[in-house]
């Protein structure tokens, strides 16, 4: 079996709402809205495996993220490792550089979006990231 690594990104705005992308037409999961992100690249870090990629897909460079969960999650032609980064601090205004639809969603209503199947796992977690009123001292 195929073990796909990836390492995602949930963008928490002020409001405790999430960024999702759209799959586009024509590629695998068409329409299913997901968070930014791709594949790990052999000998890269998944942070750098984020940050690359919300450059590639949004246009963003990202600050320090922090890991919100994982899911391991078996689909039909292989086994789906990845990584959930929540991330509060960005520069530049996120736009769907591969012409992928975006939208903010309260986290709260994650649930109701058609996500590909290994992300409902991840919702709660975002939802309790997104209600939190504390921030860790960085040390
Ligand atoms: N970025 C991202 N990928 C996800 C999520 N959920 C999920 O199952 N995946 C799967 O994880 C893989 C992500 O890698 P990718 O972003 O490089 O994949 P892709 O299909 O766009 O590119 P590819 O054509 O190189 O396979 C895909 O197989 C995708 O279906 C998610 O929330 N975010
Ligand atoms: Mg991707």
């Amino acid at each position: 079996m195929r073990i796909v690594q990836v390492a995602a990104g949930a963008l928490i705005d002020a409001q405790g709402r999430v960024l999702v992308a759209e799959r586009p037409a024509g590629g695998t999961m068409a329409g299913l809205w997901e968070f930014p992100g791709g594949k790990i690249e052999a000998g890269e870090t998944p942070e750098a495996a984020l940050a690359r990629e919300l450059d590639e897909e949004l246009g963003v460079t990202i600050g320090s993220p922090t890991p919100l969960g994982f899911v391991s999650h078996a689909y039909p032609t292989f086994h789906l490792v990845m990584l959930l980064f929540g991330v509060r601090e960005w520069r530049g205004e996120p736009r769907g550089r591969l012409n992928q639809r975006l939208q903010w969603v309260a986290a709260c209503d994650l649930a109701e979006l058609a996500m590909p199947s290994a992300d409902y796992p991840l919702v709660p977690a975002i939802i309790a990231a997104c209600d939190a009123r504390v921030t860790l001292p960085s040390r």
